[in-house]
């Protein structure tokens, strides 16, 4: 069975939903998944033999390669990690209000690259809470599912 691991970082909520999600998504095609909030691990759990890392990250600025705080530190320690042979997907939550939507999101995605890992599918981004975008993400959360089989 496929075993898929998900880091969030989340300051109000909306990436965890998202991650919560796209796990019980991921669940009901029978993969097993493990979530942890950012706090809780660094980014050696990368090394761990997932067949697929997925990091969910939201955006509190957009300048400088700001991801959200809590992801700080693990966001910094990709870039000490060798992630090839290593499949990720990335996605997060924004506020299209803003004019750089979602950008840590994208920050995240180029480290990922940058170390190595394939990065399977295109990002995903949403606007605030996942509800209002639920088709989408599922839509995103059952194509990660194929890449698993
Ligand atoms: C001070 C502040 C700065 C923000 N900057 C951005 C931004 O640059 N781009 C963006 O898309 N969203 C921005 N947001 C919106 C958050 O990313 C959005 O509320 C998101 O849903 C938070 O997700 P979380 O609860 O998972 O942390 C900002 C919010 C705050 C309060």
């Amino acid at each position: 069975m496929a075993k898929a691991l998900i880091v969030f970082g989340s300051e109000t909520g909306n990436t965890k939903a998202g991650a919560d999600l796209i796990a019980q998504v991921l669940e009901g095609k029978g993969v097993t998944v493990e979530i942890q909030d950012v706090r809780e691990v660094n980014a050696d759990v990368l090394s761990r033999p997932y067949d697929l890392a997925i990091l969910g990250v939201s955006t509190w600025g957009a300048i400088d390669e700001e991801v959200q705080q809590d992801f700080e530190s693990f966001y910094d320690g990709m870039a000490d990690i060798d992630l090839h042979g290593r499949r990720m997907a990335v996605f997060g939550s924004g506020d299209q209000g803003y004019d750089k939507f979602a950008k840590a999101v994208d920050f995240v995605e180029q480290r990922a690259r940058k170390q190595g890992a394939e990065v399977v599918t295109t990002s995903l981004k949403y606007h605030l809470h996942p509800k209002d975008s639920a088709e989408r993400v599922k839509a995103w959360a059952e194509k990660l599912a194929t890449k698993l089989q």
